[in-house]
């Protein structure tokens, strides 16, 4: 039976802002309180979903969510009409209105971590809504991606959903971003690898001391028993804290896997040796292929300005590979020679590289890899999948006239507090679910 890479890429939301929100992405702290343009980012978005879909890739959609969030501001003891709620929040607490405004939840690989049926005990494709403890704005994401998800992949006999892990920060837990399958063939049985900022109960361990360390070994851990992988086929690496410190907030801003080949910076990974030869013995003798980029050929300041690594790497049929990059790595002139390096040799399956304008999206630190969520499908499961939420080319053609409807082409912060944006959001979403005929799964809706 053929099995499939999905990639369900996060739809950009209608309140698309630069809060610098994310302590730690050097991006979001540098664009802080610049205006934004929704209107184009969910474009940039949806093109990229569009290339890809005609390059014969399967390409999936997550929604929105709904923003800004009353409830979460309600939560934190504002009160009245939701006008009043937006104002005060905006005078007395201006950073809780825009964590509760965010359009964060684009970045769906930090939706949930997926493990495909052929890893895991029960045959089932296993999804963990990622709690993303680290941050506020991101921490209230995870009860609807989990309803998304499980109105998406509702199948049973096929499809396991778990909710979010506790919501401390010894759990915190980013999803796939942190999470790596390699493998032969899709569909045969992989090695998941589980990358970790810290072993938060072990307060002695490494960890880095400027910015956070979003995922720990025990979110991994978890995540790898619920959804019941053998250990024999599950490695859990430490991200190296100076890359953290950095501003390597992800792991997958620095590293990335398909197949058999894991592709990576130098200074990825805390004990690079000891995790290649686990990875080789748990994935069997000769199979492992790396293409490992040292710090001379691409410095990691180059690295973490040109999302190099944020790429998906995308497997055609022939078992030749693409590379899907940001513009930015064609700005940067270590990054640029590097791919035309890569590119041209035939030593590795890499032979074309697809340039994407994400800038709306990358000035919050999301590149090509962030928007999306990689679901690995049998045909079987597949067509279990809401068919809604796969990309057609009428869908993408009704989507980009939704935007084109309903989204503003500049916001800034002062538009947070006006009701109209409120209105004109739910307004969008209440005619995305019926787009996709996916039902009500909004609070707004369900009221
Ligand atoms: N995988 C990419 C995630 C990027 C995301 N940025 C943000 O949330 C920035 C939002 C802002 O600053 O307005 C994050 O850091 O989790």
């Amino acid at each position: 039976m053929s099995v499939y890479e999905v990639n369900f890429d996060g739809l950009v939301g209608p309140t698309h802002s630069y809060a610098g929100l994310s302590y730690g992405n050097v991006a979001s702290a540098r664009n802080v309180a610049e205006s934004s343009n929704p209107k184009q980012a969910a474009l940039q978005g949806l093109a990229k979903m569009k290339q890809l879909h005609d390059a014969g890739f399967k390409q999936g959609i997550l929604l929105p969510h709904e923003r800004p969030y009353i409830p979460v501001l309600k939560q934190l003891g504002f009160s009245g009409t939701e006008a009043s709620i937006l104002q005060l929040a905006a005078r007395q607490a201006p950073e809780l209105l825009a964590a509760a405004s965010s359009a964060s939840c684009m970045w769906t690989a930090n939706a949930a971590t997926v493990s495909p049926s052929a890893d895991t005990h029960d045959g089932r494709v296993h999804f963990t809504a990622a709690n993303l403890n680290n941050k506020f704005h991101r921490s209230i994401e995870h009860p609807l991606t989990s309803r998304m998800l499980q109105a998406i992949f509702a199948e049973e006999t096929v499809f396991a959903h778990h909710p979010a892990l506790p919501a401390v920060s010894q759990f915190g837990d980013e999803g796939a971003a942190n999470h790596t399958r390699l493998c032969v063939d899709y569909g045969q049985p992989g090695v998941e690898l589980f990358v970790y900022g810290q072993h938060a109960f072990n307060y002695t361990s490494a960890r880095p001391t400027r910015y956070p360390a979003r995922q720990t070994l025990e979110a991994s851990q978890a995540i790898a028993r619920l959804h019941g992988l053998e250990p024999q086929r599950t490695v859990f690496a430490q991200q190296a804290p100076n890359a953290i410190d950095a501003g390597v907030f992800h792991n997958d801003v620095i590293a990335v896997g398909n197949r058999e080949w894991l592709f990576y910076h130098e200074e990825a990974f805390l004990n690079e040796a000891q995790l290649l030869q686990e990875l080789e013995e748990k994935l069997g003798l000769g199979v492992l292929k790396t293409i490992r980029v040292s710090g001379e050929q691409v410095p990691l300041n180059d690295v973490i300005h040109s999302y190099l690594f944020n790429s998906q790497l995308l497997s055609r049929p022939d078992g030749s590979m693409v590379l899907v990059v940001p513009l930015e790595c064609r700005e940067i002139a270590s990054v640029s020679v590097f791919l035309d390096q890569l590119v041209g040799d035939t030593s590795n399956p890499i032979n074309e590289l697809l340039v994407f304008d994400l800038k709306q999206s990358m000035k919050n630190g999301g590149g090509p890899a962030c928007l999306r969520l990689r679901v690995v499908l049998t045909e079987d499961e597949l067509a279990a999948v809401h068919s809604g939420c796969l990309l057609t080319d009428e869908l993408f053609g009704l989507l980009n006239a939704w935007v084109n409807k309903h989204y503003r082409d500049r916001l800034s912060f002062d538009d947070l507090s006006d009701p109209a944006l409120l209105q004109e959001s739910r307004t969008a979403l209440d005619e995305l679910t019926g787009l996709l005929n996916l039902g009500s799964i909004y609070d707004f809706q369900r009221v």
